[in-house]
């Protein structure tokens, strides 16, 4: 068996209060530091036995509108097939491994059917803590047996049942659904493929987990079908994410929940909303759901209504086969089609082309717990602090400087030496190279499949989500000497050079400086933190972000959240505020300092202090996670 499975691991080898490093989540996803636990209404339970149809529509529209996620009681699915349907799951889960390696998703295989233990690739490579089972329960042309458990044998008997049930509740929902948006009675269901609606049974199935704090069982989604139809166990751990909260399902026996997914939210031109959702998993209970997820057939093409769309409200998103959407989602790549690198536009071209309307392209807009608008926090927090590097009393320096890394792992510099005047050229000449026509910046252009990162660019990597960055960079070294090429420094203005290279040497006296006090901060010898990140040899990347202009700031980021690569980083902002970092589970904004260095600790003086210096685990264990919004 090659693919471990999360079961095994539990059930094999797992310490006491320990998880593997694949599975501690970055801290903006750990559930501990992110669940919401202030008062908020529930996620709506709606009756759907109540003799009034009119209130059910209203009901379930108001839910879908708002949540993208509701509960159904009085579904008419019999208590004792649902039951039934759990102990079956629970048991082909409680099989010898090898029997249900049997089922094992063939490697390579265009289907998602079989069990298995991950869809798609994990962003930060990180795994989620769960295995699972796919396998079609109808129509029966689309079904493989093969992927149907044998074990217990009444396995088939009651998923059949149970598909046949679930599919009256399905008309239904689909029927108040079109209802609720002033549509014909069938206009939702035959916009997502009629009765070629493909249903995909998934069985979630979350080992216990010694570390529930740090760990999630899906990481945050929207479902890529029409709609889900779930049944948990008792166990809880379904959330989702309303009005910038992480918040817990409540467990309602019998109940199933329904989830919007993202179909019917294209279908509906965005009247209805896909539920952004994830879950967590129990320190002793095994939690398990099983999703029915509605598909539309591959080939078939899903795109707003036409009757939802008119001048007033043009259609947010582009007709699309369901297998293309489906590709697109699982290698998280842009949902618009794929452009070759000529054609690959410059966000400060889209910009000065054609944006004019409250309108910008769906690759920029962020799900809503990245938006800034949604997540941004206005209360009253302490500033990043502010170190003046002129004070008399070096010690007191050093002090600040350790607990900053300590507690922040970002401050300010003032004082630093650098004369103002340069900090000021060196902005010029990086804005006069930006203004300049988009032709002479292509000149700089990294090179497409270039091994380095130098040059004129849109973004770095893949995007999460297929989600893009509202900036433009240039990327080059400034020192060592030998490290230096030429090609990726603007020719143009004539002064870019000389500027840069007087910026070079005196960034290098700050950086000596920050680095001396922070090895003596942590109570080392002063040269131990440069030697131990290179050196003399350490590279200096310049890289000049430029972040134009958005009509819709509130949406979009600059730069997604992340931590540095590097080091450590120096910054020079402009005068236009847009760095956030998250501290105390709060996205909180950097303050200009006209003349202040932002400096920033990174990767590698976190792994640094971490590995080789045990003693000092916890001394610079704050690798802040920042990001960029924009300013209009
Ligand atoms: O386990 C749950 O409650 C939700 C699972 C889920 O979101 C999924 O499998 O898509
Ligand atoms: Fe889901």
């Amino acid at each position: 068996m090659e693919v471990e499975r999360v079961q095994a691991i539990v059930s094999s080898s797992l310490a006491k209060d320990n998880i593997p490093l694949e599975f501690v989540r970055p801290e903006d996803e750990q559930p501990a530091i992110t669940t919401f636990h202030g008062p908020i209404p529930d996620i709506p339970v709606i009756d759907i036995n109540h003799p009034d149809q009119d209130h059910i529509i209203h009901l379930v529209g108001n839910a879908s509108r708002d949540w993208g996620i509701f509960q159904v009681v009085n579904h008419g699915i019999p208590f004792d097939l649902i039951q039934k349907l759990q102990q079956v799951g629970k048991e082909f889960f409680d099989l010898p491994q090898e029997e249900k390696e049997v089922y094992a998703k063939p490697p390579g295989a265009l289907t998602l059917e079989g069990y298995g233990s991950k869809i798609g690739e994990d962003v930060n490579g990180k795994k989620n803590w769960a295995d699972h089972l796919f396998h079609k329960i109808w129509p029966a042309s689309c079904i493989n047996h093969q992927f149907w458990p044998k074990n217990p044998p009444s396995y088939r008997a009651v998923n059949e049942e149970y598909a046949q049930e679930v599919r009256k509740v399905v008309d239904k929902l689909f029927k108040w659904l079109s209802t609720g948006l002033g549509l014909e009675v069938d206009v939702l269901k035959q916009g997502v493929g009629g009765e070629e609606i493909e249903y995909l049974m998934k069985i979630n199935y979350y080992p216990p987990c010694p570390r529930p704090d740090l760990t999630l069982g899906v990481t945050s989604h929207t479902d890529l079908s029409a709609m889900t139809v779930l049944v948990p166990n008792e166990v809880p751990g379904l959330q989702v994410f309303k009005d910038g909260h992480w918040i817990d399902a409540k467990y309602i026996p019998g109940a199933l929940i329904i989830h919007i997914g993202d179909q019917i939210e294209i279908l509906s031109n965005g009247k209805y909303k896909a539920v952004l959702h994830r879950t967590t998993v129990d320190k002793e209970k095994t939690r398990m759901s099983w999703p029915v997820f509605l598909e539309p057939p591959g080939e078939f093409v899903v795109g707003p209504l036409p009757q939802l769309v008119d001048p007033q409200l043009p259609p947010k998103y582009k007709p699309k086969k369901f297998k293309d959407y489906s590709y697109c989602k699982f290698h998280k790549l842009p949902q618009d089609k794929k452009r070759s690198r000529m054609e690959v536009e410059g966000v400060q071209a889209i910009v000065s082309s054609s944006l004019t309307e409250d309108n910008i392209p769906t690759e920029f807009i962020r799900p809503e717990d990245e938006q800034p608008a949604i997540t941004t926090f206005h209360g009253p927090i302490p500033d990043i602090p502010v170190i003046d590097f002129s004070d008399p009393d070096q010690d007191n320096i050093i002090r600040l400087i350790a607990k900053a890394s300590r507690d922040w792992g970002i401050f300010q510099v003032v004082n630093h030496g650098i004369p103002l005047d340069l900090i000021q050229t060196l902005q010029l000449v990086g804005k006069q190279f930006f203004n300049l026509p988009p032709e002479e910046k292509e000149v700089y252009a990294k090179p497409p499949s270039a091994h380095t990162i130098e040059g004129y660019g849109s973004k770095v990597g893949e995007d999460v989500n297929g989600k893009k960055n509202w900036s433009d960079h240039l990327f080059h070294r400034i020192w060592p000497a030998s490290c230096i090429n030429h090609q990726f420094w603007p020719q143009n203005p004539p002064s870019y050079r000389a500027v840069n290279e007087e910026y070079a040497q005196e960034v290098r006296k700050v950086v000596d400086k920050l680095f001396k006090w922070l090895s003596i901060g942590l109570g080392l010898e002063a040269d131990v933190l440069k030697e131990g990140a290179g050196g003399e040899e350490i590279e200096y990347l310049m890289k000049i972000n430029y972040y134009p202009p958005c009509p819709r700031p509130d949406l979009t980021l600059g730069v997604a959240s992340h931590t540095d690569l590097s080091a450590m980083t120096v910054l020079v902002p402009n005068e236009v505020p847009g760095l956030q970092v998250f501290k105390d589970d709060h996205w909180i904004d950097a303050k200009y300092i006209p003349g202040a260095l932002i400096v920033h600790i990174g990767d590698q003086i976190e792994v640094s202090s971490f590995s080789s210096f045990n003693a000092f685990y916890y001394s610079f264990s704050l690798n802040i996670l920042q990001r960029v919004y924009i300013n209009l």
